[in-house]
């Protein structure tokens, strides 16, 4: 089985999401700030759009993988479920006694269940009770719904822990705490589950900070790369070794965003469209920035720039332009469908995208620029501020031929 992924628009042949599940009943007003939704989805609902999310995808012949599948079959394998299992017996919030409850808790659990558990967490009053007694201090001392384990209701957004550069597979490491145990999943499936075997690896969940929101894959052996909120310059800079090491690209370009919710990701006010076309917030289409990275002779990354992200990406993908879908919208409505992830398609094939149906402006925009659009609702999905890029993660595309003009 070849995982490959050179590029946003290459045909999607095989995608890894995560249906919601009891993870996101989790969320209360008092935990969405740290877990990082907006508001409290409706969790049927939610799992009704991501559903109708995976069927539009296989309906155009894609092969949808679900996270949680994985890491059932992933725990069948022995040396991974010890794995995962120590890794949250390790949590020292729980100190000996109650780490052992926990540890005696897990053993009773099938696969299947083992994973539910390490996406939706565990409630100290899920923990079988014929054994109150035997808790000791921590148990005594938490609320019966404070969690054992913490629940991982931004899994959903798969873009983010892994991504696939090549035949590489990048295992990121997520800057916000309510995310970081995302990775150590995502790592074992790809290290141990039997469809990854032979798989290598681009980056790890111990490096530094990278998100894959960030990374676009602007064509064959050309990344930009995001930082601000989550990515930062030192985590691009551990990127552009890595890749430039394994031969995986020849041109990082490193872009400053705004360190803020609304532009979290590099995706969420930038997604390709076509081979040579962008969808771009147009509040700051004409004001990013690019720092061009290649490997210098003795192989150290060399900086060049800034120079206007456009110019920069079309000099570093060898095409004279590098086209804007112009979404000519006044700076408020911009704004709220940004907000509502209107800039943040999902490429199944060049020309061809799936968009949240409620960016109205945007999608009416994108198809008079000649990209078919596949409107799905989100209203419950996106209070966790992500579209249908965010909730992706190619494994992957048809190759992208190189562009005549590299070619030669
Ligand atoms: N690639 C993206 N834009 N992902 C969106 C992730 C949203 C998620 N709630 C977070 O804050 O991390």
């Amino acid at each position: 089985m070849t995982h490959y992924v050179d590029s946003e628009v290459g045909r999607l042949s095989t995608v890894l999401l995560h249906r919601p599940g009891r993870e996101l009943a989790r969320l209360t007003p008092r935990n969405n700030d740290d877990l990082l939704f907006d508001a409290i989805p409706w969790v049927g609902r939610a799992q009704e759009e991501h559903d109708i999310f995976a069927a539009a995808l296989r309906d155009r012949g894609v092969e949808v993988l679900y996270v949680a599948d994985l890491l059932a079959e992933t725990l069948a394998v022995p040396a991974a479920r010890s794995e995962l299992t120590e890794m949250i017996l390790a949590d020292r919030r729980l100190g000996d006694t109650l780490s052992r409850r926990v540890s005696d808790h897990l053993a009773y659990l099938d696969p299947a269940g083992l994973a539910d558990i390490l996406i939706a967490g565990l409630a100290r009053h899920e923990l079988r009770t014929s054994w109150d007694r035997l808790g000791g201090l921590v148990h005594t001392l938490m609320d019966e719904h404070d969690f054992v384990i913490d629940p991982l209701p931004n899994l959903l957004f798969t873009r983010d822990s892994s991504v696939w550069i090549r035949d590489h597979a990048a295992v990121t490491s997520l800057a916000m705490p309510a995310r970081r145990r995302e990775t150590t999943l995502l790592d074992a499936i790809y290290r141990h589950h039997p469809r990854f075997g032979g798989t290598r690896f681009a980056y790890g969940p111990d490096l530094e900070p990278l998100e894959g929101g960030d990374l676009l894959l602007l064509g064959p052996g050309v990344i930009a790369i995001g930082t601000g909120e989550r990515t930062t310059p030192a985590g691009a800079e551990r990127l552009a070794r890595r890749v430039f090491g394994a031969g995986l690209a020849h041109t990082i370009l490193v872009v400053p965003i705004a360190q803020e919710r609304a532009t979290m990701h590099l995706d969420t006010v930038c997604t390709m469209v076509d081979v040579d076309a962008v969808l771009m917030y147009p509040n700051i289409a004409d004001t990013l920035l690019a720092y061009t990275v290649i490997s210098g002779p003795d192989g150290e990354p060399q900086v060049d720039g800034p120079a206007p992200f456009l110019r920069a990406a079309a000099d570093a993908m060898d095409i004279d332009t590098l086209r804007v879908i112009d979404t000519g919208l006044d700076p408020v409505t911009a704004e709220r469908e940004q907000w509502d992830d209107g800039n943040n398609t999902l490429a199944i094939a060049a020309r061809l995208c799936v968009a949240y149906e409620r960016n109205i402006e945007t999608n009416g925009q994108l198809e008079r620029a000649g990209i078919e659009v596949i409107r799905i609702p989100g209203s419950e999905l996106g209070s966790g501020r992500g579209g249908p890029r965010c909730m992706s993660c190619p494994i992957v595309r048809s190759p992208l031929a190189l562009p005549a003009v590299a070619a030669g």
